[in-house]
């Protein structure tokens, strides 16, 4: 357990700090150049990818997960610090740093979720026993429905199931990229899991039809016919935008919890301002 612990920091140590992701352009559906110079993604961004059905947006962010090399659809080639990223980053799913969590995001292991955490802290080849619950317990702030450690994986919701790996890539995989696709409506408190991740430190990307996710992101990527049209960066020209949105999720949530309780609605609801 020593060896495997001491292997694990020497292993992170070794390790160059990841600054700077770079997306260089590919092509669109119909082989035309995307017209972007480059892209940068950095530690404590949050960028959300729009556009319609079909215009690219998951297969933008596979491209960032696999360190695409010109070897995908899009052409598009991925540099992590300005140059080509080492193979380990590709093959070893340890060494990844970046973590991608869908809407389809299942566990068919048949393991408590506290084992379950341990065995990923041990794959890690570091064993920290209170990194279980901690991670129980931020997973806990991003769910309606509290997880316990003692419940079997395969029985979690859906909701439960990806508040979890969103907390297990924090703070056990701890990779600095976290994409997630489209995993608003999956039963996460979505505010609450980018007020997280930018205290982390870490870098975001949501593919997302969400447009509260959307107006909170620093950054948008606008995908049209599988390529980049726009990057928009509002540098708070959307103040007024966000604070209605958020009124209008606040009524939304409130609703939604009322009919989930199977109360009757009959007078307005109030919204959080
Ligand atoms: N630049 C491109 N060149 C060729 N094919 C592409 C390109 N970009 C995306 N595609 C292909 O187009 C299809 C739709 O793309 P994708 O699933 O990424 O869209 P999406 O915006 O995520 O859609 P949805 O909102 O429905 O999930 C996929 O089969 C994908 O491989």
């Amino acid at each position: 357990m020593l060896l495997s612990r001491l292997a694990y920091y020497i292993f992170r140590m070794t390790e160059e700090t990841i600054r700077d992701i770079t997306i260089l352009p590919g092509r669109n559906r119909k082989g035309i150049e995307e017209a972007f110079d480059e892209i940068h993604i950095r530690p404590g961004d949050t960028l959300s990818i729009v556009g319609p059905t079909g215009s690219g947006k998951s297969a933008f962010i596979n491209d960032i997960e696999i360190f695409a090399n010109r070897d995908t659809v899009t052409g598009r080639q991925i540099l992590v610090n300005g140059k080509l990223p080492p193979e380990r980053y590709v093959r070893d799913p340890a060494a990844k740093p970046v973590a991608l969590i869908t809407q389809n995001t299942r566990c068919l292991c048949d393991l408590s979720v506290s084992d379950f955490l341990r065995m990923h802290l041990l794959s890690r080849g570091y064993m920290k026993e209170s990194c279980i619950q901690e991670t129980i317990n931020l997973a806990n702030q991003f769910t309606g429905e509290p997880i316990t450690a003692h419940v079997r994986m395969t029985s979690l919701s859906g909701g439960q199931t990806r508040s979890l790996m969103v907390a297990d890539a924090i703070l056990i995989s701890n990779t600095p990229i976290i994409l997630l696709d489209e995993v608003e409506n999956a039963g996460i408190f979505k505010e609450k899991v980018i007020e997280v991740l930018r205290q982390h430190h870490k870098a975001l990307l949501f593919v997302t039809h969400d447009p509260l996710v959307s107006l909170l992101s620093d950054r948008r990527i606008v995908m049209q016919d599988g390529a980049v049209s726009k990057v928009i960066e509002p540098d708070g020209a959307e103040e007024h935008a966000i604070r209605q949105m958020l009124h209008m999720d606040g009524i939304i949530g409130r609703m939604r919890e009322m009919i989930r309780a199977g109360e009757l609605i009959t007078t307005p609801v109030p919204g959080s301002w």
